[in-house]
């Protein structure tokens, strides 16, 4: 099999300690991280190692439950509920070899919460961590508005997650072991992909690694481009975070949506355990218009910017869910009939 070639970039690590005082000097190293490589880690961000860890005890208790039970809370195209084993990337033809659960704080959630009978505390737990990790998404917002010309509350006021059509999406994420096999054949824990949404935050426990980046799409209208990946990992505490194509088209190609994927594990130093990672994508509410400070592209609504993103990564899935949609209104579906549409 063909080796990854692999090369060092630096991933800028930036502190968020005392935001209010250095804001300056944090928009700055935001906005430096932004336009070149399109991914940072933030430090002293307000959630500690152990909060992290608690929620992925939650997302592990999850998971752990048969798929029938998971498969009473089956994934649709709001783009929230389970999926198992589904999600076919437009840049591979197989499926990613991972679960993953949306979560969601608006109207789109009703009757997709795994009850507590089944996981004590879940929806409480979810929520609340959820509303942790939205406070560093706003501050990001506000640096990066001030970074764009906008005023300070810009993105803040439109990503706003009390809304109840709020369409920001909260994704837990189990990846399966994979067996060392030299069979040649690749397995993808996640296929390479850049994020539609606005603003990534990623979570991992250390050393279950995986995550890689490939920076150099100069246009959000591009695919991909290039073949050298660079390994992300990650110290218990740490923030991934990145740019989506939708930030990337609101700031005229100015912040880059970098391509990344979780490897397939199969050459030498590649993590084969399973991983657990937990995405929290945010999303503009449906009557945001989005434009560029130099309109580089024509204004869109949120709504119109999520149907496009639907349509452009994942006709094909939504048109199978809409085919099993029988099958998905039985809680017994069998876990291979969901699909998955997030990013
Ligand atoms: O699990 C990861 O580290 C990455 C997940 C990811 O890229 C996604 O869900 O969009
Ligand atoms: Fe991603």
């Amino acid at each position: 099999m063909e080796k990854t070639k692999y090369i060092d970039r630096e991933i800028p690590k930036i502190s968020l300690v005392n935001f209010d005082q250095r804001i300056d000097e944090i928009t700055s190293e935001l906005v430096h991280a932004a336009e070149n490589v399109g991914f940072f880690s933030i430090v002293d961000h307000g959630i500690s190692a152990g909060e992290i860890e608690s929620m992925f005890k939650v997302s592990e208790s999850f998971f752990s439950l048969p798929n029938d039970v998971k498969a009473t809370v089956p994934w649709n195209p709001n783009n929230v509920g389970w999926e198992n084993m589904s999600q076919v990337r437009p840049s591979t033809s197989a499926p990613d070899g991972k679960e993953s659960y949306q979560l969601q704080f608006g109207d789109n959630m009703k009757g997709l919460w795994m009850g507590d009978e089944q996981v004590p505390g879940f929806k409480h737990d979810c929520l609340e961590f959820m509303h942790l990790v939205q406070k560093i998404s706003e501050k990001l917002m506000v640096c990066f508005a001030r970074g764009l010309g906008f005023d300070d509350d810009f993105f803040v006021k439109v990503h706003d997650v009390s809304r109840p059509d709020s369409q920001s999406c909260f994704r837990l994420l189990h990846y399966y072991a994979t067996p060392e096999t030299d069979d040649g054949k690749i397995h993808h824990r996640a296929g390479a992909h850049a994020d539609w949404g606005f603003l990534t935050v990623l979570l991992q426990r250390e050393g279950q690694s995986g995550l890689e980046i490939c920076p150099g799409r100069e246009v959000v209208t591009d695919f991909g481009l290039g073949d050298k990946w660079t390994k992300v990992d990650l110290k218990a505490g740490d923030i991934i975070c990145n740019i989506g194509d939708l930030l990337m088209s609101w700031s005229d190609d100015r912040f880059k949506s970098t391509f990344h994927r979780v490897k397939a594990p199969c050459e030498s130093g590649d993590y084969y355990g399973e991983r657990y990672s937990i995405a929290f994508f945010s999303q503009p509410v449906k009557d945001a218009i989005i434009q560029g400070p130099k309109k580089k592209y024509p204004a869109v609504t949120g709504a119109q910017f999520t149907a496009n993103a639907m349509q452009k990564y994942f006709a094909a899935l939504k048109a199978k869910v809409e085919s099993d949609t029988p099958q998905l209104a039985a809680p017994q579906t069998p876990v291979s009939t969901t699909v998955s549409a997030s990013a």
